[in-house]
Order: structure tokens, then sequence, then C-alpha cells
């Protein structure tokens, strides 16, 4: 079976600066998939080129067949993203910020609802929906965010460093959503 994510010879500089230099690695579908290294090693370089952020140096990504650099939309279309740093609307509610991300992605108008319970529910957030996003702690803003990434029924979640600045009580927990979302099979392609 083809590989969801294929990663061949890439590299990225910034000027003179070889900020990730000639890497390869495919990744399974279904799989979950984690980069580790030291802060600089080029984590969130390689994220962002594969999320079309940012251009690459040099190599070839694929992700679900579409070249990354070339076919940009299809890639976002089977993607969802969960950034480093936090970007929700905090003055909106949860469900107001949900429904941003539908329009964004053009989901049906008659599906909005439905898709919004559905990735509520799965990171236990379906009470809070109508809460304005200040009001949450920063473990459930996170779960948001997932939430948010999954409206489009991507094949392939992206999260960079999703854990940061939580609780180490919290982290375990949002190590228990992102596994369910694998064991669940909610992502699009499995
Ligand atoms: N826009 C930029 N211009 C110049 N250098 C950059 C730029 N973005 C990142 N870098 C450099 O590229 C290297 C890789 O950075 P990157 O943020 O990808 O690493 P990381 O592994 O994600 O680190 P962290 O764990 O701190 O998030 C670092 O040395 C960083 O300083």
């Amino acid at each position: 079976m083809q590989p969801i994510i294929e990663v061949k010879n890439y590299t990225k500089k910034y000027g003179d600066f070889t900020a990730v230099d000639n890497v390869s690695f495919d990744v399974e579908e279904g799989s979950i998939f984690a980069f580790l290294g030291p802060n600089g090693a080029g984590k969130s370089t390689t994220i962002n080129t594969l999320c079309t952020m940012m251009e690459k140096t040099a190599g070839t990504l694929w992700i679900d067949g579409k070249d990354v650099s070339t076919e940009k939309d299809a890639v976002r279309e089977v993607i969802g993203v969960v950034f480093q740093s936090q970007t929700l609307d905090e003055k909106m509610t949860v469900s107001e910020n949900l429904n941003m991300h539908c329009v964004f992605y053009k989901v049906p108008k008659h599906e909005v609802k439905q898709r919004i319970h559905f990735v509520l529910n799965l990171v236990d957030l379906l009470h809070w929906q109508n809460k304005r996003v200040s009001s949450l702690s920063g473990g459930m803003k996170r779960r948001v965010e997932i939430a948010r990434a999954l409206l489009h029924y991507p094949k392939v979640l992206f999260l960079d460093e999703p854990t940061t600045g939580l609780d180490p009580q919290t982290r375990n927990r949002m190590w228990e959503y992102i596994t369910r979302l694998q064991k669940e099979k909610i992502l699009r392609s499995f």
C-alpha cells in the first residue's frame, strides 16, 4: 500500500542556513508518527512545508499521492493542522470558531451542525459549545483546536507540539484523545 506521507531528500534552507538537510521518510496510513528532536532540529519547518505553508528548497513531498509543492489545494483538503501556537478567536464562542472553519473549508451548510456536534463530542466538549473561548482552560482550548482540525474530515492530522504549556495530567489526557482518533478510526482514510 502507498504510504499516506512520502518525503524524499527534503532540504530546507533559510538563506545560507540549512535548517533541514536531505531528510527522507514514509508514514503508513492509520499510524501515529512522531518527530522527536531538540529545539531548532527542524520539526516545525518540516511540518510547515508538508502543510503547504512553506516552500521546500529541494526534494519531493507527497501526501495521499499529491505533490505538496504543485497540488497545494488538493493537499489542504486532506490535512488538518493544529499549530504550535494557539489560533482560536478568544472573543468568539467555541461553536462560532468551528463555524468559521466550516465556512473556510466549504463544508455543506446542511452538515455543519452535525459535524460540530460530532467533533465536540469526540473531545468531550459538547457542553461548552456556547462558551467564549477565553473562558476555557489551556487544555480545553487545545481540544477545541483538535476538534476544529477534524471538521472537514481530513485524512491526515498534523499536531505541532499539541501539549506545550499543559500540566502533566492534561498532557496525558490529550494523548488519550489523540490515540482515540486512531483507535476509533476517525480520520477519513482508515
Ligand atoms: N523563518 C526563519 N528564518 C530563519 N531561520 C529560521 C526560520 N524559521 C526557523 N529557522 C531556523 O531553522 C531551524 C529549525 O527551526 P524549527 O522551528 O523548524 O525547529 P524545531 O525543531 O521545530 O524547534 P522547536 O522545538 O524549538 O519548535 C532553527 O535553527 C531556527 O532558528
